[in-house]
């Protein structure tokens, strides 16, 4: 079996090489995309989480505000300043609190009394918000140099704000976008956090979301350090890409190579591309010793699986469904053979090996019609030889009759073929109007010295003739053969004694010696 598969796809190193640098680059290519693609959309996806969790903290942000507004009074007491720290100590961001009237002056803190007026940009801001909301970014001495401020001025005129490092607000960010991701949150033109700057790489990739209602811009970056870290990483399986891709390329040719030079895929070409032989071989009458009648019989070379035999051809054509095609092409070839030697063959009927599925086909009339009008040399010199090797169904029967009384009417000539093998019994002969039954050639081997063998042929020959029909015996290849059949009522032989089937060439040169 090895030795098939290595003489259809042959191995060579040279190809083995190329698909190796074939493979490399492609999944090199394929590496280098993917993870291109694939942190492209790792960066829009953390982008999504980072701005629903940013939505998340300003909501929480404001509602801890608006708990504080509907807790507070317009006074500053002790008890008012005390509340005012108890929130800042439970608070999970806000490092100090404020009170603000409606004039914008806040008056109380959590720790103690004020007395200072909001910059009138934020006051505005507050007064043009739908929820009387707004965020800023300032100095703050307590807290240090950058403060995170939010403002919430309630219904009922008590404003709060809440000041709380910018780390509070980047928390819940950070782990979601670094260390992979550096980002810069803005609010305004002023940056809360930037850890981008010293990035110190290019920039493949960058995402801008807004969120307008704070005025806050989150630009998150996709350097080009992260991508060849990760490339760093992933190597080992670019490698084992490489050589996945590598073994399934050389797979692939080799398939392909196996599969292309398949006999049944050889056999499809040339039966596509009329590249096989028809033989010829005589059948000699016993009357006259001359040759009126020759089998045609396929022949066919494969380069790669040498001399087929015509069982196995006509085997795979009838898997892969080609009998008809292959029975078409035989017909051509035949008709050619009549058109390019109308003078010799003149007296000379060929018969071509008919298959019954392609009898039955119900194209089978309309195109061996369409071919006997295409080669007209053929009328009345053409036969048709059927093998009968199951018997035929309740539907096949009538139709097969009606094929036949068809093809009679075509003045075409009908043999059964191998009788006596298989199905083929004396019912079968009264119901198919036959001209020519061929004896198979097992009965001839046996002839001579068996004599039950002997009854049963004088009595087919008999029937035969009862019937008109004429009687070829096949398979005759000696001298003592010959005279047994001589001894029945048989009208001619096929065999070897005579001649074995021919080319086109030598039949031609055999008929002009013999005819
Ligand atoms: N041992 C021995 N054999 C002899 C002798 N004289 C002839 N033969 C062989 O007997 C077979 C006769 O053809 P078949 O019975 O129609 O049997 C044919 C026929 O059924 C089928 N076949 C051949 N060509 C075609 C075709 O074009 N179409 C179809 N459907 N079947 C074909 O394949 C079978 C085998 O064909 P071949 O191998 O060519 O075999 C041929 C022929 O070469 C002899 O003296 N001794």
């Amino acid at each position: 079996m090895f030795t098939g598969i290595t003489t259809l796809t042959p191995f060579k190193k040279s190809l083995v090489f190329s698909y190796g640098i074939f493979s490399l680059f492609l999944s090199l290519l394929v590496f280098a995309s993917g993870l291109y693609f694939y942190l492209i959309k790792d960066l829009n996806d953390q982008s999504q989480a980072a701005e629903n969790a940013l939505t998340h903290r300003m909501d929480e942000i404001f509602r801890e505000l608006k708990h504080i507004v509907n807790d507070a009074s317009l006074s500053c007491q002790k008890e008012d300043i005390g509340q005012l720290r108890h929130k800042v100590f439970y608070s999970p961001i806000f490092k100090e609190f404020g009170l603000f009237d409606d004039n914008f002056r806040v008056y109380c803190t959590n720790f103690g009394v004020n007395n200072f007026n909001i910059f009138s940009t934020i006051k505005d801001r507050i007064e043009q918000s739908e929820d009387h909301t707004t965020v800023s970014l300032v100095k703050s001495y307590i807290l240090g140099e950058k403060t995170f401020i939010a403002f919430y001025l309630g219904k009922n005129g008590i404003g709060a704000n809440g000041l709380a490092p910018p780390k509070s607000l980047s928390m819940d960010i950070d782990h979601l976008l670094l260390p992979d991701y550096p980002y810069e949150l803005t609010i305004g033109k002023l940056a809360l956090v930037s850890n981008e700057l010293n990035m110190g790489s290019e920039i493949l990739d960058q995402k801008n979301i807004s969120l307008d209602d704070w005025a806050m811009t989150l630009k998150i970056i996709l350097p080009s350090n992260v991508y060849w870290s990760k490339a760093m990483t992933l190597l080992p399986f670019g490698v084992v890409l490489w050589i996945v891709l590598w073994a399934l390329s050389c797979a692939l040719h080799w398939g392909f190579l196996y599969y292309r030079r398949s006999l049944p895929h050889c056999l499809r070409r040339a039966i596509r591309g009329n590249d096989m032989e028809v033989y010829y071989q005589p059948i000699v009458s016993l009357h006259d010793n001359k040759t009126h009648a020759m089998e045609a019989l396929i022949r066919w070379r494969s380069p790669y699986h040498g001399q087929v035999s015509p069982l196995s051809i006509i085997e795979i054509s009838g898997r892969l469904n080609l009998l008809g095609d292959l029975t078409w092409m035989v017909l051509r070839n035949v008709g050619q053979f009549y058109r390019e030697n109308q003078k010799l063959l003149n007296n000379i009927t060929t018969a071509v090996n008919v298959d019954r599925y392609c009898l039955l086909n119900e194209d089978f009339i309309s195109t061996f019609t369409g071919i006997l009008e295409e080669y007209p040399e053929l009328k009345g010199r053409l036969g048709l030889e059927v093998t009968e090797t199951s018997a035929l169904s309740a539907i096949e029967l009538p139709l097969m009759v009606s094929r036949f009384e068809h093809v009679k009417a075509l003045d075409i000539r009908l043999s059964v073929d191998d009788f006596g093998t298989g199905y083929s019994g004396l019912d079968f002969l009264r119901r198919f109007p036959y001209d020519t039954l061929k004896l198979d050639r097992v009965f001839i081997a046996s002839l001579k010295d068996d004599q039950f063998t002997q009854q049963v042929l004088t009595s087919i020959t008999k029937l035969a003739k009862e019937l008109n029909m004429k009687v070829v015996a096949e398979g005759v290849e000696r001298k003592d053969q010959l005279d047994a059949v001589k001894e029945l009522d048989i009208d001619s032989v096929q065999g070897y004694y005579f001649c074995a089937p021919l080319p086109y060439d030598q039949v031609l040169t055999w008929l002009v010696k013999n005819k």
